[in-house]
């Protein structure tokens, strides 16, 4: 079953060490079939030089293993509650890739100081907060799910494709697992370059809105935009 959809996101599993996102096990990615309302994500645990696309794991949209040999990400119910939050997303992402983490573990979100932000992401990279003791002890996927799902409830989920969790790491999505991944790496190197360029100048502000409207529109379009103009 969903072969197809395996064998994509087991490829794109398999990109997070190729551009140096994940340590050991530390990501998975996942991808949906809307049709069928199934999707398929990394098993927990195994290691990415073991993996391969028979191993990925099929789930419902009610948090049911489907098919599947071993048990599916920790991350799921995050994957899950996005997947039900986010109706144009195809794929998601999820790592501890350093810088952007570094941002997340810091509790900011990182400004757009230039057009290679401004090019993928329309502003500043928003850090949602921690999670409360309640909600860490109680479904804490499910409720890091839930909880961005809630920021991005009156924005534009697909002009800032990336979110940071306050003491947890980064999540991306695109409109398919690939995307998600390519959205990641941008991610982990704008965190890159922002980080950097605070340290050279710690007054350093963000890139002027006509530059960033200028770098986005020029590549998704009009109809992207984030928030009110
Ligand atoms: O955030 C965490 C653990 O804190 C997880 O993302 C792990 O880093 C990966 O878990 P599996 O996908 O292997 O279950």
């Amino acid at each position: 079953m969903l072969e197809e959809l395996k064998k994509q996101v087991y490829g794109a599993n398999m990109l997070l060490p190729k551009y140096g996102l994940v340590t050991f096990t530390w990501g998975n990615v996942s991808g949906i079939d809307r049709e069928k309302q199934l999707f398929v994500i990394k098993p927990s645990g195994v290691e990415y030089d073991k993996l391969t696309a028979d191993d990925m794991v099929i789930m419902d949209m009610e948090g049911n293993k489907v098919e599947g040999k071993y048990n599916p990400s920790s991350d799921t119910a995050t994957h899950l509650e996005l997947y039900k939050a986010f109706p144009k997303v195809g794929g998601i992402v999820h790592t501890h890739s350093s810088w952007a983490t570094s941002w997340a573990q810091a509790g900011r979100g990182i400004p757009c100081y230039g057009t290679t932000h401004a090019d993928y992401m329309y502003g500043e990279i928003p850090c949602v907060r921690c999670l409360t003791k309640e909600e860490i002890e109680g479904a804490y996927e499910k409720n890091t799910g839930l909880l961005i799902a809630d920021y991005f409830m009156d924005k534009d989920y697909e002009a800032v494709p990336a979110v940071l969790c306050k003491n947890h790491g980064p999540f991306s999505w695109g409109k398919d697992a690939n995307e998600a991944v390519h959205n990641a790496v941008v991610l982990e190197e704008v965190a890159k370059m922002a980080a950097r360029c605070e340290r050279i100048n710690s007054e350093v502000a963000p890139a002027p809105a006509e530059l960033q409207d200028k770098h986005y529109y020029r590549k998704h379009g009009a109809n992207a935009y984030y928030g009110q103009k």
